[in-house]
């Protein structure tokens, strides 16, 4: 039964992309939540030197850029989809550990550089600055990116792990934190937000506690002409909507990647202080 099902999926996925039309979600139905810590028989680069990214992003590969913006646990992939036209020359990539929503997300992108290139003649090349790889981000993350080769760095909505022993799978804890410090670049930004009250005062104090990142405030970003981008992390993600929809609070958290230098700053303006 479930693989009769399987099958017509696959045959709906294929006729539409034929069509050119838009994947539909219900096509790649999938269970709500994956297990961060199983093993998902995936495949991922070695290091970064090792990843082709020249089929992700065809018409970028005579520039040798690399993502500068990645969406971790992305979902459906409606951050990318927005963010993508606003910034054409920006590879960004989005990484989703469960196989049915990362292949929703690829064929949706399939689908929109064919019929957005047919309808839009005066930018022939659009999506293709957007592609997705199917990647436990917690376990991964340093074999995609090189360092500090990020700008900005995306948990949007992520599964909130309610219970006491399961945060360990939360996606923002101190080691991980490390790998993130790692991929993004001072300046660059980590841009956090859910409905869930206890979850962000969970990412915002452990971000806080890390001595590599400062928190920023949403004004001072969009001072900075980051309010599309803030624009897009409340409202154009999946979740996001959802949580519109159900007249539910959305709680913001954002944070710069520091030099070091300026922590010794800090710290001696601590000392002469004391
Ligand atoms: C609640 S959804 C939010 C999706 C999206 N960011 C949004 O706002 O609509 C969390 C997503 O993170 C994905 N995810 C959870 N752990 C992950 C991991 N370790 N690596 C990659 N994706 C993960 C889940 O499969 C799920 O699609």
């Amino acid at each position: 039964m479930v693989k009769r099902k399987r099958v017509q999926d696959a045959r709906q996925r294929q006729q539409q992309q034929e069509q050119n039309l838009l994947p539909q979600k219900r096509h790649y139905r999938q269970r709500a939540h994956a297990n961060p810590f199983s093993d998902h028989a995936l495949e991922y680069p070695a290091s970064p030197s090792a990843m082709d990214w020249s089929s992700h992003y065809p018409a970028f590969v005579s520039t040798g850029k690399t993502p500068e913006f990645a969406d971790v646990g992305c979902g459906f992939g409606g951050l990318l989809i927005a963010l993508a036209p606003m910034f054409p020359d920006t590879l960004m990539l989005g990484m989703e550990i469960r196989v049915q929503v990362s292949q929703y997300v690829q064929d949706r992108i399939i689908a929109l550089r064919t019929t957005s290139a047919i309808s839009n003649a005066a930018s022939p090349e659009p999506y293709q600055n957007v592609s997705i790889v199917r990647a436990n981000a917690m376990k991964f993350m340093p074999n995609y990116f090189p360092k500090h080769s990020l700008s900005s760095l995306f948990f949007l909505f992520p599964d909130p792990h309610f219970k006491a022993r399961k945060h360990k799978a939360r996606i923002i804890s101190p080691t991980l934190l490390a790998e993130y410090a790692y991929v993004l670049r001072p300046g660059g930004i980590v841009y956090t937000i859910t409905d869930v009250h206890d979850l962000h005062e969970w990412m915002k104090s452990h971000l806080a506690a890390f001595p590599l990142f400062e928190p920023v405030a949403e004004e001072d970003l969009r001072a900075q002409g980051k309010g599309p981008i803030i624009d897009a992390v409340y409202s154009s993600t999946e979740e996001g909507k959802k949580v519109e929809r159900n007249n539910g609070q959305k709680w913001l958290a954002c944070f710069m990647r520091i030099e070091p230098r300026r922590i010794l700053g800090r710290l001696n303006t601590h000392l002469h202080q004391e």
